[in-house]
């Protein structure tokens, strides 16, 4: 039975020290994910890793230790994932990471750890993630693939050109009274969210020219349409 209820939240990774102990397969998907985030300082403590984890360990991308957990192993870490076949062994180290205040994942028990992982799909900007907070994990997993139908690689390039726009508008010079153009930019915010086809011109511009700064005039043009939506 759950514990408890869970708080989303979405980490940034980069330069925190996360700690995967046991390298199965279970752990090598763990340490898929965390790579996925953005993750940069992954360690993996196992005597015995798959293939891909041993792999992700000559890339360079996780540190592979290569002997059993030890205490000390999860100092300093920002993030612990207990991943090892051994349960008993899991909730210590689960334990042991609370009472130093880490955030710890014990993969034999999702009521034993202070946190549990969902199921991601990711469309660049676009992160979902999807929790049963451990009564059915196969059913996050099936629910991530009807999103992931739902929600195609169209949303990346959706997001980045709202981005541009959202930029745009907020750091525009204009002598508007401040009161008067929150409303406004505001509303062009919704709009052009709502808007399911308005971004499709920035968008072919953004996947032709693989840019990341845009015509400003192009932008423009697509606030002045938001501003006078067709009849
Ligand atoms: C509590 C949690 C703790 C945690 O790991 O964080 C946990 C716990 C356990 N999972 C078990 C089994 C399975 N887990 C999966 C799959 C996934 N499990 C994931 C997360 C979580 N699993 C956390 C809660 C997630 C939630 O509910 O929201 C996903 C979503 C994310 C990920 O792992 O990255 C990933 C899909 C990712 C994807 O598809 O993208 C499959 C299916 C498969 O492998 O295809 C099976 C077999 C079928 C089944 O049991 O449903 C067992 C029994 C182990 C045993 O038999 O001993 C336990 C132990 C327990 O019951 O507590
Ligand atoms: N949370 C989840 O999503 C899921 C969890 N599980 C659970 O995850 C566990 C692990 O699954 P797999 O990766 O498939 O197992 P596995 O048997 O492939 O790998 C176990 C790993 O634990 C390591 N290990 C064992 N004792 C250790 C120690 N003292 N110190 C360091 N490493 C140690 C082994 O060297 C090995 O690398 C299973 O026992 C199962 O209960 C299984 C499926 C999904």
């Amino acid at each position: 039975m759950p514990e408890g209820m869970l708080y989303p939240i979405m980490l940034r990774l980069k330069g925190k020290r996360c700690v995967i102990i046991g390298g199965g397969k279970v752990a090598e998907r763990k340490a898929a994910a965390l790579l996925a985030a953005g993750a940069d300082q992954i360690e993996v403590i196992a005597e015995q890793v798959t293939d891909d984890l041993a792999r992700l360990g000559q890339a360079g991308l996780v540190r592979i230790v290569d002997r059993q957990y030890d205490s000390d192993d999860i100092l300093r870490a920002s993030l612990v994932i207990a991943a090892t076949s051994n349960s008993t062994l899991n909730a210590r180290i689960v334990s042991e990471a609370d009472s130093l205040g880490i955030w710890a994942n014990s993969v034999s028990d999702g009521d034993e750890g202070s946190f549990v992982t969902p199921a991601v799909v990711r469309r660049g900007d676009l992160v979902i993630g999807i929790t049963t907070n451990g009564a059915s994990p196969s059913l996050a997993a099936r629910l991530k693939v009807e999103l992931e139908q739902s929600y195609g690689d169209e949303y990346a390039v959706r997001l980045r050109a709202l981005r541009l726009l959202r930029d745009r508008l907020l750091h525009a010079n204009n002598t508007r009274s401040p009161e008067a153009e929150q409303a406004d930019t505001k509303q062009l915010l919704q709009a052009a969210a709502a808007d399911d086809s308005g971004w499709h011109e920035l968008a072919q511009v953004l996947q032709d020219g693989f840019q990341t700064e845009l015509n400003p005039m192009l932008i423009d043009r697509w606030i002045e349409r938001l501003r006078k939506p067709r009849t």
